[in-house]
């Protein structure tokens, strides 16, 4: 971005002190809007996503010195303020002038917060084109001090590759988490980002922990998730090892993730021991066979050094007994080192044909992979009265019907009707 600008025949500096009588942006407004700004039906740029480098450029450009920069970059990410206009140590000037020229804060108002018992929180955040994203909010108390917070944030508007036990597939996909008429799909990057600006907000605490396993695939957007990770990373600064990007798998795009050599954990989501079972599981595995998804997460840790974390949902009677966990456990010792299982016994969703297993089942299964040399941990179910499921809460507000091709991102439905069975509180 800082190269077009600097391609700019009209400074935007120079724009603003003498402002064409048309109403005519000035280059960086035009640049930027190109660049920058997801939503399409927007006339305004959005400042969230924006690194300190930009957003100093920005203030000079704005006939601002630098260190405006710095403190846009410390109300973005530290203070998490929404409005421009609440960035009052800036001068009234500036901020007129930033409105002026379309810039805005870009965070997204909550449209739903439904807490559990267990204090998890869900929210859903309502963009600009009325489409609902969830993202959830975990906390670990210790002694009653919160330890951890977790942010568990959603990549796309649904999913298009209908895993049979997950609600976000049930659900329909109807978008990725940007416009895509722009180009360089850096719209995904602010709304990922103030998913987690959201949960500090709600919990009026630092999240220290963000997982990629809220709605969608972040495959399928990997691009702008990569854009994403650096701007909660350097930004919003959470260390790369405490960033989890999880994926059922899209071909030939954990390479390219490996190939960034992030220190972040890549979570594989596998729920199956071999390819026939996996595809009446997941039905995408048909695209990508289990031995390629292997040898690509081999390759993931021999570039990265850092161990794949694989997650396997538990269906009672379907991929729970002892022999999935034998064959499990042969699957990966046979595919290379630095392997690591999660199980996660199934969260019941509405109209699922699957029954989440007994606790002695679980039991059993992990034993068996760790008598085996597998390590495992089992995932607590948190939030439950909360609509646990990834999906859940946003399938209650709304529908949106499947696309026929999981692969085939062009196809998106534009229709949002709301279910109106529910009542909704702002
Ligand atoms: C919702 S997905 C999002 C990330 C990515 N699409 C994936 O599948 O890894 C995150 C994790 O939630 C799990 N999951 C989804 N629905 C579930 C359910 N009803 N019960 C248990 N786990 C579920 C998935 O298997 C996956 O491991
Ligand atoms: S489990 Fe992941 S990939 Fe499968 S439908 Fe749900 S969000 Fe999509």
């Amino acid at each position: 971005m800082l190269a077009l600008l600097q391609n700019c025949s009209m400074p935007l500096a120079r724009a603003v002190r003498s402002p064409p009588r048309t109403h005519v942006r000035p280059c960086f407004t035009a640049v930027a809007y190109a660049s920058i700004s997801s939503r399409a039906n927007s006339q305004s740029q959005v400042l969230l996503g924006l690194s300190e480098k930009e957003l100093q450029q920005l203030a000079l450009d704005l006939n601002q010195e630098t260190y405006r920069g710095k403190q846009l970059h410390h109300f973005l990410y530290q203070r998490k303020l929404r409005e421009i206009q609440d960035f009052t140590q800036l001068p009234q000037g500036f901020r007129n002038t930033l409105e002026e020229t379309g810039w805005k804060v870009g965070r997204s108002p909550i449209f739903q917060t439904v807490t559990a018992a267990d204090g998890t929180v869900k929210l859903l955040l309502k963009l600009e084109d009325n489409r609902l994203v969830e993202t959830v909010g975990i906390p670990v108390m210790v002694d009653k001090g919160l330890t951890r917070l977790t942010a568990c944030v959603s990549s796309q508007v649904g999913c298009p590759l209908r895993c049979s036990f997950c609600a976000t597939g049930k659900g329909g996909f109807s978008r990725n988490l940007q416009r895509h008429e722009i180009i360089e799909q850096t719209g995904i990057k602010f709304i990922l980002c103030e998913q987690v600006l959201a949960i500090e907000e709600v919990f009026k605490n630092r999240v220290t922990n963000v997982v990629f396993m809220g709605m969608g695939e972040p495959m399928l957007n990997l691009k702008a998730v990569l854009e994403a990770h650096r701007c909660l990373n350097k930004d919003v600064q959470i260390g790369q090892r405490m960033i989890t990007i999880s994926t059922v798998g899209v071909p030939n795009t954990i390479k390219k993730l490996a190939s960034h050599k992030l220190q972040s954990t890549l979570a594989v989501s596998l729920h199956a021991p071999n390819q026939k079972l996996r595809e009446t599981i997941v039905p995408s595995a048909k695209s990508y066979p289990l031995d390629a998804l292997m040898s690509d997460c081999r390759e993931y840790f021999q570039q990265t050094s850092r161990r794949v974390s694989f997650e396997y949902a538990l269906l009672a009677g379907v991929n729970d007994s002892v022999d999935h966990a034998l064959e499990l456990a042969e699957l990966l010792h046979r595919s290379g080192s630095g392997y690591h299982v999660n199980l996660i016994p199934f969260n019941p969703i509405e109209g699922s044909e699957y029954q989440r297993p007994s606790k002695r089942a679980v039991l059993t299964f992990s034993g068996a992979l760790e008598s085996s040399k597998i390590t495992v941990s089992v995932r607590q179910t948190r939030g439950l009265d909360a609509n646990a499921a990834c999906g859940q809460l946003r399938n209650k507000f709304q529908k949106t019907p499947l696309v026929t091709d999981p692969f085939d991102l062009a196809v998106t439905d534009t229709s949002m009707p709301y279910n109106n069975n529910f009542a909704v509180s702002s």
